[in-house]
């Protein structure tokens, strides 16, 4: 399968590190991106052949990508447009509605809008996928296939859920990587050096994590095992209820959610 993306900045690379990974030949990847170090970078980093500009040769695929940020979609769209034929048309912009790509192409529907994450890089993504409805399966297997060398994939067939999904997934490794830090600046300012503190942090956070997905039970109920009656975890959870913490994620999800639909609205 021939993949041009479009845009080769964050999650682009990670894309293209996971396809390799999974074995997918450079020699099908094409990238096209405007910014000369850019370029560079990516062929000598993945040996995946790149174009400053969009035209006929750089769209000879199955599939483009387009990984720009969301408010340069609309000039990408309409310079793709006229070189569109039968290939499929994957998003993974943040808010920009797939009937408004599809417009932006001129009325061209085999698009595909997903979200995907940027532990894509290490193969632990994880993306939602919505089609249009003239999508036919074959190309919405296509469009699984590359986000699958990322990770893991589901489809939701509400296009509204990508905005929840761009919120909780999505921007969901900045959330984790904000707990990190936490976590690794209590350790210093308790005494750890910062290779036990980064060691500490990163191995609960894994740990964690694989604990809670290969487990039948649910969060609260793994959280309840680590906290002993009159405990530390205990305290420190009274001091997290205390400060609103869960309620200011929840509500910090919320307003990433409204960033997105305030995107879509924007952007059409
Ligand atoms: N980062 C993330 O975690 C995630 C991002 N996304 C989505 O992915 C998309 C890309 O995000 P990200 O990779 O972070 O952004 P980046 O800015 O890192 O990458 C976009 C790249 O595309 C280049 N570009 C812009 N316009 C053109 C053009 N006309 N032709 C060729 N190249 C062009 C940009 O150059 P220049 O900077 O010079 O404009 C930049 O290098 C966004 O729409 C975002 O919503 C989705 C999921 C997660
Ligand atoms: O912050 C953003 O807008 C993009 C979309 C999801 C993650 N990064």
């Amino acid at each position: 399968m021939r993949i041009t993306f479009i845009g080769g900045g964050n999650m682009a690379t990670a894309l293209i590190a996971g396809l390799l990974r999974q074995g997918h030949s450079a020699r099908q990847i094409s990238v096209v991106e405007h910014n000369a170090e850019a370029r560079a970078r990516l062929a000598a980093d993945y040996q995946v052949s790149t174009y400053a500009e969009l035209g006929p040769e750089a769209v000879i695929a199955d599939t483009v990508v387009l990984a720009v940020k969301p408010q340069q979609l609309k000039g990408v769209a309409q310079a793709l447009s006229p070189l569109l034929a039968t290939q499929l048309v994957v998003s993974i912009a943040a808010g920009v509605r797939a009937r408004t790509l599809s417009a932006w192409l001129m009325g061209y529907s085999n698009v595909v809008r997903t979200m995907p994450n940027t532990p894509a890089m290490i193969g632990a993504g994880v993306t939602a996928l919505y089609a249009l409805p003239a999508v036919q399966s074959p190309q919405r297997q296509m469009a699984e296939d590359i986000l699958k060398s990322a990770g893991s994939v589901l489809w939701v067939e509400d296009e509204a859920l990508m905005d929840a999904v761009t919120a909780v997934s999505g921007s969901g490794p900045a959330y984790v990587f904000y707990f990190i830090e936490a976590m690794q600046q209590a350790a210093l300012e308790l005494g750890l050096s910062s290779a036990a503190a980064r060691q500490l942090a990163l191995e609960t956070m894994l740990g964690s994590a694989q604990l809670a997905a290969g487990s039948p039970e649910d969060a609260a109920t793994l959280r309840a095992r680590v906290t002993s009656k009159a405990g530390t975890t205990e305290r420190a959870l009274q001091r997290m209820d205390e400060a609103g913490v869960k309620a200011a994620i929840i509500s910090a999800i919320h307003a990433a959610a409204e960033r997105s639909i305030e995107l879509g609205d924007a952007l059409q």
